[in-house]
């Protein structure tokens, strides 16, 4: 299967009045055609920056350091500017969290719908479309206001708009975060079976592991600006080998049972302010020893997922899993 992203060392930088700011520290990934993939991790791990990179969608305040971002092929941060506008345009789609921030609040549905298809988009078009992103009585929705709409309804309509030029690469970006929970199933459900339907690959950024569990083929799971450890959905959150897995899972709610605790990770994630010469989850890890404090774990493979921990797969990783 060939690879619609594959991205090696990839270091981004932003510069803000407090100094640099690392985000991505190095991220090794790949994304095969036609497949799910989830990245998760907690808040300013980095995954916005990573969904962003691949459209080079950054501010102007962020630059590529170092490393390598292909999409379809094409080095994303060499490219010159109309191929990068026709990437875009043609391959990539994308959904953000606030839909009412991603819409325009003082056009229709409609018009902004045929501007997302191409001019000679016609009104049957475009209702076939909104109807396809599952939106009842879609005439009335194309006549509609941004405001008109409530929030799932108008979460719909920007994947739809994300899906009108069939782009190979969909990246979503807390998709349903801002949307109640008792239609984020439902919406997400729209966007896999639209991404099925085309063929094209979707990533889901997220930090609900159990949203992604439901829909994800593989996981690459982000602590620190890098991908801490990589594989398929029912390997990394079924039998989770790196610590800071592990311990994310334990701190998720949805799936404790009754009277169960969630058990939080203790300590701060780290601050990003320069390439990290050890293990970046070394001060809140529970099993690290004295090498985690001085070694930068590679990547490499264990229990057939990629993982970055010194330790995994070890004697003191597996004492620790057994408690
Ligand atoms: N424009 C910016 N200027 C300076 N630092 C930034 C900027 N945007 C993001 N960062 C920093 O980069 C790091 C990674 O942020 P990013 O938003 O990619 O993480 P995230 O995992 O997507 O978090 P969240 O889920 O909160 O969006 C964080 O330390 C964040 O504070």
């Amino acid at each position: 299967m060939n690879n619609i992203v594959s991205c090696e060392d990839l270091v981004i930088t932003y510069q803000s009045s407090n100094g640099p700011v690392r985000a991505l520290d190095g991220v090794d990934l790949t994304i095969a055609e036609g497949e799910t993939l989830a990245i998760v991790g907690e808040s300013g791990s980095g995954k916005s920056t990573l969904g962003m990179a691949m459209g080079r969608l950054l501010p102007s305040e962020a630059g590529r350091e170092a490393g390598r971002l292909e999409v379809d092929g094409m080095p994303v941060f060499d490219m010159a500017r109309d191929d990068l506008r026709r990437l875009r345009r043609d391959t990539l789609g994308f959904v953000f969290q606030n839909p009412m921030v991603a819409l325009d609040p003082t056009m229709r549905i409609g018009r902004q719908m045929q501007r997302a298809m191409g001019r000679r988009a016609r009104a049957e078009d475009i209702h076939a479309l909104l109807e396809r992103g599952e939106l009842d009585d879609p005439e009335r929705v194309a006549n509609s206001f941004p405001h008109q709409l409530s929030g799932g309804m108008a979460q719909r309509v920007v994947v739809a708009m994300a899906i009108a030029r069939s782009p190979r690469l969909l990246i979503a970006d807390e998709p349903t975060a801002s949307l109640d929970a008792s239609i984020q199933d439902k919406v997400i459900g729209t966007l896999c079976r639209l991404r099925k339907e085309s063929g094209a690959s979707l990533v889901i950024l997220s930090h609900d592991v159990h949203m992604i569990a439901r829909h994800a083929d593989r996981v690459a799971v982000m602590y620190g600006g890098r991908i801490v450890e990589q594989g398929t959905t029912a390997r990394v959150l079924g039998a989770p080998v790196h610590p800071y897995t592990r311990a994310l899972l334990k701190a998720a709610a949805g799936h404790e049972k009754p009277g169960e605790w969630l058990t939080p990770i203790p300590g701060t994630p780290p601050l990003l302010t320069g390439r990290c010469a050890a293990c970046s989850f070394e001060p809140r890890c529970s099993v690290s020893r004295d090498i985690c404090r001085s070694s930068r774990p590679k990547p490499r493979t264990v229990e057939e997922r990629e993982v970055l921990c010194l330790l995994a797969g070890s004697e003191a990783e597996r004492k620790e899993v057994a408690q």
